[in-house]
């Protein structure tokens, strides 16, 4: 895709709040920065700087541009695509943290007073520890000690900034958008952009963004493109029909006594194996009580439980293969494991009702991590690939491909340009897991993705990459060994050439005169 990706289009940008009247809910989080800001006009604050942290898409950037953009302070932003070391941090953020600003104590265009004041935004600070930001975290620390203007960190997870700059800045945690918050924001949208929404509807993609404001927006433009009037119907997802189907496997994976049962309940669930172990490892100790036939108490761990777990980390290790290697056929060992491992560990029946628990709070701890983790991984190949940064990547391009891949030509496309993985693509594809339609198109992008790679990788190609490969390349394959044979006789006879033409110059030469090159 050559054309320049068109952003405006975007609505989570075009809805972008301006003013802090704008910005839904964190009411506490964000008096409690207008304090802090408010203590930089008076002086320096206790904490020079801030971390504002939570799950994605809640508005922590938006609040800081509100904040600089209302108290009539410069906007200085370093986000992870500017190759944060420690040299350049200091080069920018702190000089910017230690100069005041051109236009100090002048009026802006709107007619606000400036203090002079510049505030410093760290984007994406729990992610200064890759490659590119070698001793990023430290330099951050140094110019937070320096600093005469206010710095200002976003985070989506607050252990994954380090101790010491923690210690010397304000936390202030951005919780998830509740879904009656959501409702009014996203009917405002609606009407603005001249689409008639059934409430329901609209309160069904409020429920299903999880609290996340940006993707309940993405979501509600995908869902009203080419139409004037957006119905319940509309709106596809649904949780509760994935609990029901696994509720129903998880009993023949802890109650049955058929493999093949237990196996064939997991095949048609739309659940990856990652999504499984979570389900089986959370319910294990709850099906496998500690309790004797009479309901008393035992002491000690069951040994079914200790033995299921056993079995759950073997599988664990498959999925940790094919999360480094990309080799989805350890996937059947994985899921084999996970279902049949608790039944054959059982070694007696456990009767009665057992509610099923979903992995929510395992889920939560991993996922927010997973998918963070995953959307910078997306972010890194798309910046890379339309030279922008990180933050368009992320905030712009990744939803405006989510939109162009939800058309299979376009998906096989992009994710083949831009060499996405399976994970990548249950997210690109907004599936809730490696479906079949995720996992054929991924099929069909590796020629893509295969064809582009540079021909060093070759010796790292798995054995199926090499077959498609060379299907697709047969015709030129045979043409370049004959190409190869011509290429290797006249390149033989051009290297006799020259060292013929060496051993008549070293005759000429006289014994003691050395040539510069005989020095190296
Ligand atoms: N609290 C909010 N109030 C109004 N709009 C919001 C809010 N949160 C998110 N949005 C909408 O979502 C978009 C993205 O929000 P923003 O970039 O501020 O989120 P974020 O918390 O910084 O996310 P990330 O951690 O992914 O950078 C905004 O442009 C806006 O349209």
């Amino acid at each position: 895709m050559s054309a320049e990706i068109e952003t405006h289009s975007d609505w989570a940008e075009k809805y972008r709040p301006k003013t802090f009247k704008d910005l839904i809910g964190n009411k506490k989080a964000i008096h409690e920065l207008r304090l802090w800001a408010e203590d930089w006009e008076k002086g320096f604050p206790e904490k020079k700087a801030v971390i504002l942290y939570g799950a994605a898409g809640v508005g922590k950037t938006s609040t800081a541009a509100v904040l600089a953009s209302e108290m009539g302070w410069e906007y200085v932003e370093m986000n992870a695509g500017d190759q944060r070391t420690a040299d350049v941090i200091e080069r920018i953020a702190g000089a910017a943290s230690k100069t005041t600003t051109l236009f100090s104590h002048e009026t802006d265009e709107n007619g606000k007073k400036s203090s002079g004041k510049r505030l410093i935004v760290l984007d994406e600070a729990d992610n200064l520890h890759g490659t590119y930001d070698k001793g990023g975290s430290k330099a951050i620390a140094d110019v937070i000690d320096k600093t005469t203007q206010p710095i200002l960190l976003i985070a989506n997870d607050i252990y994954g900034i380090t101790q010491t700059i923690r210690s010397k800045s304000l936390e202030i945690e951005f919780s998830r958008i509740q879904t009656r918050s959501m409702v009014p924001a996203l009917t405002k949208i609606c009407k603005d952009e001249g689409i008639t929404a059934d409430e329901k509807a609209i309160l069904k993609i409020a429920e299903n963004a999880g609290g996340d404001l940006r993707s309940a927006i993405n979501d509600l433009q995908a869902v009203t493109v080419g139409k004037t009037e957006i119905k319940e119907e509309d709106i596809v997802v649904s949780g509760r029909d994935v609990k029901e189907t696994i509720f129903k496997a998880l009993v023949k994976v802890f109650k049955g006594h058929h493999r093949t049962e237990a196996l064939d309940a997991v095949k048609t669930l739309d659940e990856t194996p990652e999504d499984l172990i979570m389900w089986v490892d959370e319910n294990l100790p709850i099906q496998f009580p500690n309790r004797d036939e009479k309901g008393k108490d035992i002491a000690g761990i069951n040994p079914d439980v200790a033995n299921g777990y056993k079995v759950l980390s073997k599988a664990d290790l498959y999925l940790g293969r094919v999360r480094r290697r990309q080799t989805y056929r350890m996937w059947r060992y994985a899921s084999f494991m996970t279902t049949v491992g608790p039944m054959s560990v059982r070694s007696k029946e456990y009767s009665g009702f057992i509610k099923y628990t979903s992995p929510t709070r395992w889920k939560r701890m991993g996922q927010s991590r997973s998918v963070r983790g995953m959307r910078d991984n997306i972010a890194v190949k798309i910046s890379a690939r339309h030279s922008k940064s990180m933050r368009t990547s992320r905030n712009e391009i990744i939803p405006y491909y989510r939109r162009l891949m939800e058309n299979e030509d376009y998906a096989v496309a992009l994710a083949g340009e831009s060499d996405f993985d399976m994970d990548e693509l249950v997210y690109m594809l907004k599936a809730k897991s490696a479906t079949k339609k995720v996992q054929s198109v991924y099929e069909k992008s590796r020629f893509i993705a295969d064809a582009k790679r540079p021909a060093e990788t070759e010796f790292f190609k798995t054995p199926e990459a090499e077959k498609r490969s060379s299907a697709a390349a047969s015709d030129k394959n045979q043409m370049t060994l004959e190409d190869m044979a011509k290429k290797s006789e006249e390149k033989k006879a051009e290297e006799a050439k020259e060292n013929k033409e060496k051993e008549e110059k070293t005759e000429d030469k006289p014994k003691n005169q050395k040539s510069l090159t005989d020095f190296f």
